[in-house]
């Protein structure tokens, strides 16, 4: 169910920019008309929210997670009147869990729902405890961004300097504030940033559409690139470090991300230029060993062949479209999360501060 009369709501406590809770209805910011278009669409039912997920109307590892997490409670509300009303709520995890298969918060905010659903009795106790579990994820992530803020800049310069980010992983990818974009907002705030080169992320163009946009919204000195610019840009010496976030990190410190972030650790490591993921650890899965064990999402090949459907390849080309990789974990400077900071990371720091699966 989708009601695009919804009016557009104002920001709201948490800062967060795309994820909007009603206590019975869910609004996003449709990330697939920005920077040219703010509209909102407005859900209330689990399966609107997973084809929202599935179709990049919400996107970023943690709002994906915070949005399937309201989805839930969504299902709870329908189900309310329900004999089966616990199955049905099962069932809408189900699905939800079936929309996108690389980021692990998805995953890991569904286990959280499904946990306090089994605790529940009746169907107005699972609305009002998933309700709260819900709520929680989404205030704990802003508060894990801020966090994770201040944990970076313990490892970085004082002077000011540049940095080059890929994709988008601020205020739209996550519950408020960002993750890599919670850093740049972190040095900004502290007078530490000269300006930020964003690659503009081909094929979905996360940057040039989202990250100039967030910054360029808080006056943020921000510098659009191509992709294909970033070896150069990295030879020149102004950028210090490379900041991206991740959508799964493994036991060993691998790190899945946005497609380009591999070849950008290659970049970064040829040119003396230190790399740093950020993440919160609901993007940690210990259960995983390493990065070979990540199923990596592919998408459909008119996400190459246009822009905003408008031809750049021949119709009927053939196309490869994985739209994460992985970066190993000796390619990676710093792992940040609000837990800390792990530099050069290994499986046995990861376990130090992790835990085991
Ligand atoms: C703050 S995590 C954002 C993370 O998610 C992005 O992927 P997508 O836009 O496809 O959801 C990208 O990997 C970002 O690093």
């Amino acid at each position: 169910m989708i009601d695009q009369s919804a009016p557009t709501p104002g920001p709201d406590s948490l800062g967060t920019l795309a994820i909007l809770w009603h206590g019975d209805r869910l609004a996003l910011l449709d990330q697939r008309l920005l920077p040219d278009q703010e509209v909102w669409l407005t859900y209330q039912d689990p399966q609107g929210v997973a084809d929202a997920i599935r179709d990049m109307v919400v996107r970023g590892a943690p709002a994906i997670g915070i949005s399937a997490a309201y989805g839930v409670v969504l299902a709870a509300i329908q189900a309310r009147v329900q004999d089966d009303w616990k199955t049905v709520i099962g069932e809408a995890i189900d699905v939800l869990a079936a929309s996108r298969p690389t980021a692990v918060n998805l995953f890991w905010a569904l286990e959280r729902m499904k946990t306090r659903l089994q605790a529940c009795q009746a169907p107005d106790e699972a609305i009002a405890s998933l309700t709260g579990e819900a709520e929680a994820i989404h205030a704990e992530d802003v508060a894990a961004n801020r966090l994770m803020g201040r944990h970076a800049l313990s490892i970085m310069e004082e002077a000011p300097f540049s940095v080059l980010t890929h994709c988008n992983t601020g205020a739209l990818a996550t519950g408020g504030y960002g993750t890599a974009l919670g850093v740049v907002r972190s040095l900004w705030h502290a007078n530490r940033l000269k300006r930020v080169y964003a690659d503009e992320t081909r094929p979905w163009l996360q940057g040039s559409r989202l990250t100039a946009w967030e910054l360029q919204q808080e006056g943020i000195p921000v510098t659009l690139n191509a992709d294909s610019a970033a070896a150069q840009i990295l030879r020149q010496g102004e950028v210090r470090w490379v900041i991206v976030g991740a959508d799964r990190i493994t036991a060993n410190g691998d790190v899945a991300n946005k497609i380009g972030t591999y070849s950008l650790a290659i970049l970064a490591r040829h040119h003396g230029v230190r790399f740093m993921v950020v993440a919160p650890s609901s993007t940690v899965d210990m259960a995983l060993l390493s990065g070979a064990d990540i199923p990596i999402e592919e998408r459909d090949g008119t996400e190459v062949r246009a822009v905003r459907g408008v031809a750049i390849a021949p119709g009927k080309v053939p196309v490869y479209n994985p739209v994460f990789d992985v970066t190993p974990a000796e390619l990676v400077d710093a792992i940040v999360t609000e837990k800390g900071v792990i530099e050069k990371p290994d499986a046995e720091q990861m376990t130090a501060m992790f835990g085991r699966r």
